[in-house]
């Protein structure tokens, strides 16, 4: 057996494959992007397609890299999440594009289902609100629009899958219709609570039992690839939502710490423990990982856009060359205008989840420049944050539990921003340490797959392969540190008052 872990990031704009060695130090890499479909406004779509063949075309690189399959002990899956595939059985087909977790398509089936009285039930059991981010109207969407294809699925003809199952059913040559808890309870139709599919949800969401895959521990044997994609028969050890996988990788397995992931949108997960909590502030209980039948759960909110809002920095308005501008112009802004901009591009999410908010900008004077609203893009990651920090303390503690360690652990590829992390670490009031392998959601599941594998200690030894970067500590005096909280209040508050007063 070798000692090396081949793990496959499938994420939303790129499939990257990372080879880890017997210190789950990378060694080898390789990384495709692939193309958006917006066949509609609000509508985005994958070639489940594209994710297959760059998975098997960065997996091939990234093992021939590191010297070949003979090397590899096995593989683990880290995905994007709740994105929908619906496939034949017999040919392994999708009979329709994926449907991207981005997509907004199914808002007003939500709407319909709200107003019947739904969200109470599905927040009970699915630990979700009733939102189109999630897979279940997706699932029902593609059975209403691809003809023919609900009576496929009663006869049990179709299956459907999460990124994480169709890859698995693909690399195991349809042997395998398996997920993960931790994605399984990104679709709505788990009931969290037990980790079974859940009859209630699957019939107020229309979503056949038929096409559902077997749920099982995030670490687990869950199958063997067919010889030809590799040249060797390659054991599938571990699978698990991006996120979690990043809580994970950031070895985040005591009730307490937190994680947050700043790619273009933003994630941030505080790990609860072994029992669910549910949050009074709209934030998402969720399974964190799922071992030896045991599950551990999380409380999750989400930031739509951080990174991407110095996209649009960069493409939309063309005030800098590049990502990394951002921060050098927000270093020399005038420390006296306080510009506020609320990154409502796309709505916002957690805990306001106004899908009909629309992005503002405030405070500017006749002297703004770019360089203040670059500073205002990047601290509306750390606000975001800090809000969505404060309900998950309180959450976490109306539980009864006490959170003892303060620290974020960040990761993603905006934090490479140490000016944006200076921000952070000074508004929400508490350290931020940033690691050495920022990799993190790789990780995670290389250090899940190789623990299966016989290669690393369990996932209690995890602190011996997390190594810190840099600890960026608050430096903001604490009168400071309420008012831009109180300056950024007015203007979120101000972004969805705006939009209420709209025909
Ligand atoms: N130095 C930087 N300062 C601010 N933002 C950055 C910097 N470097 C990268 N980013 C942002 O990080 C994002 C890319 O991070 P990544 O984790 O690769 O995202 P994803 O996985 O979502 O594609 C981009 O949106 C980019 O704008
Ligand atoms: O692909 P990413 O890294 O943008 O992550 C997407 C999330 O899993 C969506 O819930």
């Amino acid at each position: 057996m070798g000692g090396h872990i081949l793990v496959i990031d499938q994420g939303t704009t790129s499939t990257r494959a990372i080879v880890f060695d017997e210190r789950a130090q990378p060694v080898a890499s390789a990384q495709l992007e692939f193309p958006q479909i917006y066949p509609h406004p609000g509508w985005i779509e994958h070639d489940p397609e594209d994710l297959w063949k760059t998975t098997l075309a960065t997996a091939r690189e990234a093992v021939a890299k590191s010297g070949g399959p003979q090397t590899i002990a096995g593989i683990g899956i880290a995905n994007q999440r709740e994105t929908t595939v619906v496939w034949e059985r017999n040919t392994g087909k999708p009979i329709y594009n994926a449907i991207v977790w981005q997509d907004r398509r199914t808002a007003d089936r939500c709407a319909e289902l709200a107003r019947d009285g739904c969200a109470p039930v599905v927040r009970e059991r699915a630990g979700l609100v009733l939102d189109p981010y999630f897979s279940a109207t997706k699932i029902a969407w593609i059975l209403d629009n691809v003809p023919g294809s609900r009576e496929r699925a009663a006869r049990g003809d179709l299956a459907f899958g999460t990124v994480d199952t169709f890859l698995l059913w693909r690399l195991t040559g349809g042997a395998a219709h398996a997920t993960d808890a931790t994605n399984a309870s990104r679709t709505s139709l788990l009931d969290i609570r037990t980790g079974s599919w859940d009859d209630t949800l699957i019939e107020l969401f229309d979503a056949p039992r038929s096409l559902l895959p077997e749920v099982r521990d995030t670490a687990g044997r869950f199958g063997e690839t067919l010889s030809e994609h590799f040249g060797a028969v390659l054991p599938i050890y571990a699978m698990a939502g991006d996120q979690q996988s990043a809580l994970v990788g950031q070895d985040c397995l005591s009730p307490g710490m937190a994680k947050a992931t700043y790619g273009t949108g933003g994630f941030i997960l505080l790990n609860t423990g072994a029992t669910p909590i549910r949050s009074q502030h709209g934030l998402l209980t969720t399974i964190a990982y799922q071992w030896d039948g045991v599950r551990h759960y999380a409380l999750e909110g989400s930031i739509f856009s951080a990174g991407a809002t110095v996209q649009w920095l960069r493409d939309g308005l063309g005030i800098i060359a590049s990502a990394a501008e951002a921060g050098a112009m927000a270093a020399v802004s005038d420390p006296e205008q306080e510009v506020y901009l609320v990154p409502a591009f796309a709505g916002l999410g957690a805990p306001h989840w106004r899908a009909d908010a629309r992005c503002s900008v405030m405070g500017l004077t006749r002297g703004a420049t770019r360089k203040e609203l670059a500073r205002a893009a990047l601290e509306s990651v750390g606000f975001q944050t800090d809000d969505l920090l404060a309900v998950m303390i309180e959450d976490f503690e109306a539980s009864g539990a006490t959170r003892t360690e303060s620290v974020v652990r960040v990761d993603g590829g905006m934090v490479a921003s140490d000016w944006t992390m200076q921000f952070l670490a000074d508004i929400v009031g508490a350290p931020v340490d940033r690691p050495k392998n920022r990799e993190t959601t790789a990780l995670g599941a290389a250090f899940l797959a190789g623990w299966r594998a016989g290669l690393y200690p369990g996932p209690g030894e995890l602190a011996a392969y997390w190594g810190l970067d840099r600890r960026f500590t608050p430096a903001m005096s604490g009168a400071m540190r309420e008012r831009r909280r109180a300056g950024w209040r007015a203007a979120v508050e101000a972004t969805l008052h705006r939009r209420e007063l709209r025909p």
